[in-house]
């Protein structure tokens, strides 16, 4: 398989490289040059596949040649036997048409380990096989960064950079992140940022060639094509579960970075039958009204009770907009350079109308959102986290023919929130065994101002030469 860049003109890598690569060379996003497609009787034989095999089957057509298919399935078998849950991904009932569907049964309690346990591998497997050295910068609203952590610290040719905004991330979350002391993890919480501006300096350090002729720079987020490879796997296994390939399913999707619901939309281009995908924000609501009038305009970033989601510039809508425009790379260049220079632009018919016909959007408030926390627990006995709350108020009031299910994603584990649920329904989430101690664990991360050249320094200072000798 062939990856090629969303602004056209970086070269085109095998899966290794574009894993390897993280973002494009020419500031893009790495996508399949075709997107691979299973037909109703292969979707209907995975049917009853333990996770990690269905996971190496559903990604081996993106990997290629880059892994056998053994070392695939062992890969596999390997990251999704860290998670707490059988089933890794299980489904939970609400009523008649809604579930939920579990993301926070790994290591760091969010649907990130899903893809991050992974990533750790294959970064080991290809290092493994030249004398680089990667060094990894990333950014994080909260979850990323500790799934990201958890899945490198401690492992050779690899150091982690990673930034969050000061102050605006859970107690839970930063220090999931601050306590782990391994040598190659470095936190940094970046003074009057929000995570819009962490991200923007990531980005900016893929094109910084005093920064990438020292340092391959590498990348966790979900800029990474296989962050969201590996998150295509739980819509299979869901819609299989509910009845697919004969029976459509739709599902709600907290979103912020957009990739989780891409990996939906990847899903249905692969031949899931995904009826709807619902694109559910907080306030911080630029990708509502993309979707509900075509206005792709960065607002001011609004502090919420869902921190996670509180992102006003969507990496991932890249992606979309190249898939619906026909996939015109070097019209979404001079489109994605008018919103860098504008922070504004206005999507095309095209890429409305294509838009239009998987996804519906909608935004949840404070109210909203501790009103679905509170349904939860009172009608199914369920706790909720505030991000899943967006999106299971999004998918109750939605309108989907009451024929289809709707799935929530339940993106985080209610505990990393507490304060949240606690003040929705009364209940207070305790934390899982698994990091019971977490806060009286020693913490460890650098303050830094929330500038480019402050963090390029920092990194410049401890991270590792490209190769080795
Ligand atoms: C708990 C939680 N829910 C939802 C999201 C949004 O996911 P995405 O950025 O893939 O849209 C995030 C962060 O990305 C998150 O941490
Ligand atoms: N919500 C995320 C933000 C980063 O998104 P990513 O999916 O691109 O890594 C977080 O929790 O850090």
């Amino acid at each position: 398989m062939e990856y090629v860049s969303t602004r056209g003109s970086a070269p085109a890598l095998d899966f290794e490289g574009a894993t390897l690569a993280g973002l494009a060379s020419d500031g893009g996003l790495y996508v399949p040059r075709e997107w691979p497609r299973f037909s109703a009787a292969e979707i209907a034989a995975m049917r009853g596949l333990p996770y990690a095999q269905l996971a190496a089957r559903v990604m081996q057509p993106f990997v290629g040649d880059s892994l056998s298919a053994e070392r695939l399935q062992e890969l596999c078998e390997a990251a999704y036997g860290r998670f707490s849950h059988q089933a890794v991904t299980p489904l939970v009932q609400l009523d008649a048409q809604h579930w939920l569907m579990e993301l926070f049964h790994g290591p760091t309690l969010a649907f990130k380990d899903v893809a991050l346990q992974l990533l750790g591998l294959l970064f080991e497997e290809f290092l493994g096989r030249s004398d680089r050295n990667l060094t990894i910068v990333g950014a994080t609203s909260g979850d990323t960064g500790s799934a990201a952590i958890d899945a490198v610290a401690g492992r050779a040719k690899v150091d982690v950079f990673m930034m969050h905004p000061k102050g605006r991330v859970s107690d839970v979350q930063r220090r999931q992140m601050t306590t782990v002391l391994a040598p190659n993890v470095h936190n940094l919480a970046l003074e009057d940022a929000s995570f819009d501006d962490c991200q923007a300096i990531v980005k900016r350090m893929f094109n910084d060639r005093a920064m990438t002729d020292r340092f391959a720079i590498g990348a966790v987020n979900s800029i990474n094509w296989a962050r969201l490879m590996a998150q295509v796997v739980y819509y299979f296994a869901t819609a299989l579960q509910l009845g697919a390939p004969e029976r459509e399913v739709a599902f709600s999707v907290p979103t912020g970075n957009f990739g989780d619901v891409f990996a939906g939309y990847v899903a249905q281009q692969m031949g899931l039958p995904v009826a709807k995908l619902i694109v559910a924000t907080n306030v911080n609501d630029i990708l509502h009204r993309a979707l509900a009038n075509g206005d792709y305009s960065q607002g001011s970033v609004t502090p919420t009770a869902a921190p996670s989601m509180d992102i006003q510039v969507s990496s991932n809508f890249e992606r979309l907009l190249f898939d619906l425009g026909g996939r015109d790379g070097a019209a979404l260049a001079t489109q994605m350079a008018g919103f860098e220079a504008n922070k504004a632009m206005q999507l095309t018919n095209a890429q409305r109308e294509g838009a239009a016909a998987l996804f519906t959007s909608c935004r949840a408030d404070a109210d909203e959102m501790a009103k679905a926390i509170r349904w939860a627990w009172e009608n199914c006995g369920e706790l909720i986290d505030p991000h899943t709350a967006c999106a299971l108020h999004a998918a109750r009031i939605a309108g989907i023919d009451p024929s289809i299910p709707v799935v929530t994603l339940a993106t985080a584990h209610p505990a990393k929130f507490p304060e949240a649920v606690e003040r929705a329904t009364g209940r207070r989430p305790g934390l899982p065994a698994r990091v019971g101690d977490l806060f009286e664990r020693e913490e460890r991360c650098a303050t830094v101002p929330g500038a480019y050249e402050a963090v390029a320094q920092y990194v410049a200072e401890r991270a590792s030469p490209k190769a080795d000798g």
